[in-house]
């Protein structure tokens, strides 16, 4: 399962400084990663690219320049913590190898590491020359394929409308000249430009896969997201303007290449044509199942030799299983990812769908919490909106509302009792406004639940409801200095997730749908599409699932909501 690499534990920098663990790692080079969590640079995963070096030689003072006041310390389990920092080496290039930043070359040697990092596979890295490509048939000019292609492949050469291999896009687009900067990410000290180039996605001119010779599945896994019926009917629609003919349905996520009683949809423009105008996924989804080997297994005596798998991290991971063990079986299979995540968590994309969507709808909760809170005397309302590890959904519902006083998400640790704790601000809020409204992500504040240690069936954490929490402890704690609040609780997180995507979302998975199928086309595989600067893109799996993409509490965004909740620090 994939996993967060460790446990985060928020520190004021002064006692991040002079804890014993970073007496350790101040001998070694620091690494700030791109959600500020501080760790040894060794001990950095190798796909994961640092916002930020600190070199070992850095005097504390000169970290807290760099890095702002606060931070958070990722500790990757102590022995392995200790074990990196005693080893004390130079900083890490993206790809793992060491950087040393006094060689004039560094630069053009990362960008080296970074485009093989981010080359995607294809089918030609196994099959060498046994794969040979045909022109594109994906094109307008023959709407209603004829049986078996009897007047041969439709082709449009003049149709300036394919991607070249070669097209690159950009992935961080700002140049920072400062590492203090607000959000920067700079690979060394001086914050160095070093372009980062990864594959633009689109219909490629040559294609290796005959149409009639496929069969393309699709799966569905994990939990819900607005967005999964449009991404499966342009998946479809894609498929059918390419000439396929065989396109099914693997009902209810990986489980369905293993439960007996369940078989496979036959999908077709038809069949999908209206489904984008109803939420959940017309395949349905599920966590668990059955493992890489026997899905595989499953592919092969069905012929699937395209698999469209639609999911999270969990997902993800189980993609590129699945396409690491066709190649192991050297079977001629793409398999490509689309990232369905509501909690918008996956790394380098700018969103992804379902997101936008979740926001919106949020909105109608918080609204509702606030005219309860607000109609009522001393009223409190609460709004739990999902986000696991990440508070991506409530820190944007929260903004665009604009009615949020207190906004908690799973990276920012706060407390709630003490001088400066969440209470005695909920206190001065009455006094002062009347009413308060507290939007709080579902992965925040779990440290003041009880663990129950259960896992759901694809091994997540299952997580204590924090809105229940604070609810009681609102009550409570107005109870016992003989006062009142009138506290209401909404948890609108599976109406949400329940929703149809809105047209914003309806656009992007359109793009990422037939992105997706593009990619298969093109011979690529163990891919996932994203928008990235607002281009598309093929990422290779591993890149994008190294650890859950989370809220930068540094960054510009979380300053905003800041500012307009006006919430102080609950530290
Ligand atoms: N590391 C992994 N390798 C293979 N399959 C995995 C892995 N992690 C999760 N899965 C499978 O992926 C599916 C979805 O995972 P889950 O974590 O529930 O959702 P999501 O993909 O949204 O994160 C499940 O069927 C689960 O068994
Ligand atoms: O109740 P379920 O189906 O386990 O889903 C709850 C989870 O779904 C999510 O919205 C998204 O999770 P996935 O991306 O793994 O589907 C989480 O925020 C939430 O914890
Ligand atoms: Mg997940």
């Amino acid at each position: 399962m994939v996993k967060q690499r460790g446990e985060r534990v928020g520190l004021s920098l002064q006692f991040l400084l002079f804890s014993p663990e970073v007496a350790q790692i101040k001998r070694a080079d620091l690494a700030i990663t791109q959600s500020s969590e501080v760790l040894p640079m060794d001990s950095l995963a190798a796909a994961t690219a640092p916002k930020l070096v600190i070199p070992a030689t850095n005097s504390p003072p000169s970290v807290q320049r760099l890095i702002g006041s606060r931070l958070i310390l990722k500790r990757t389990g102590k022995k392995l913590f200790r074990a990196h920092a005693a080893e004390n080496t130079r900083p890490r290039s993206a790809a793992g190898a060491t950087i040393d930043f006094s060689d004039p070359r560094w630069p053009s040697r990362f960008q080296e590491d970074f485009e093989a990092r981010f080359n995607i596979p294809h089918l030609t890295d196994v099959f060498r020359d046994a794969v040979v490509p045909i022109p594109s048939t994906f094109c307008l000019r023959m709407r209603s394929p004829t049986e078996e292609f009897a007047d041969g492949y439709p082709s449009d050469e003049t149709w300036h409308g394919y991607v070249n291999n070669n097209d690159r896009v950009l992935l961080k687009t700002i140049r920072y000249t400062s590492p203090t900067s607000a959000g920067a990410e700079c690979i060394d000290p001086d914050c160095t430009w070093v372009e980062q180039w990864v594959h633009r996605a689109g219909p490629r001119e040559k294609i290796y896969f005959k149409p009639e010779e496929v069969k393309a599945a699709i799966v569905t896994c994990g939990g819900l997201c607005p967005g999964l019926n449009d991404v499966i009917r342009q998946i479809v629609i894609t498929l059918e303007i390419y000439g396929v003919k065989k396109i099914v349905g693997i009902p209810f996520g990986y489980r369905g290449f293993s439960d007996e009683d369940l078989s496979e949809m036959p999908l077709s423009r038809q069949v999908v044509q209206n489904v984008h105008l109803s939420g959940g996924s017309l395949l349905g989804v599920s966590r668990g199942g059955p493992s890489v080997s026997n899905i595989v297994d499953r592919m092969e005596e069905g012929g699937i030799n395209m698999l469209f798998v639609l999911g999270g991290n969990g997902t993800h991971a189980g993609a590129n299983a699945i396409h690491n063990e066709c190649r192991k079986r050297r079977l001629k299979v793409a398999v490509v990812g689309v990232p369905k995540t509501i909690d918008n968590d996956i790394l380098l994309m700018d969103k992804t769908f379902g997101f936008d969507t979740a926001v919106e709808e949020a909105q109608r909760a918080i609204n509702s919490a606030y005219i309860e809170a607000h109609s009522a005397y001393r009223g409190v309302g609460i709004v739990k909106l999902m986000g696991r590890s990440s508070g991506f959904i409530a820190m944007h519902a929260s903004l665009a509302s604009g009615q949020i006083d207190i906004c908690l998400i799973p990276e920012v640790p706060f407390n709630l009792h003490g001088p400066h704790g969440v209470l005695r601000h909920l206190k001065y809020l009455l006094e002062t406004k009347g009413s308060a409204v507290i939007c709080v992500a579902e992965g925040a504040g779990q440290d003041f639940l009880h663990k129950t240690n259960a896992t759901d069936a694809s091994g997540n954490i299952v997580l204590g409801d924090i809105g229940v929490h604070l609810q009681q402890q609102i009550k409570k704690y107005f109870k016992d200095m003989g006062s009142t609040a009138d506290v209401k609780y909404i948890d609108p997180t599976y109406m949400i997730r329940a929703c149809r995507a809105n047209a914003s979302d309806g656009i992007l998975c359109t793009v990422l749908g037939q992105n997706a199928v593009h990619g298969a086309f093109a011979g690529y595989s163990g891919i996932t599409v994203g928008i990235c600067n607002t281009h598309y893109v093929y990422l290779p799996i591993p890149e994008v699932i190294s650890y859950p993409r989370v809220v930068d509490p540094n960054s510009r965004m979380w300053h905003r909501c800041l500012t307009s909740t006006g919430q102080p620090d609950f530290i």
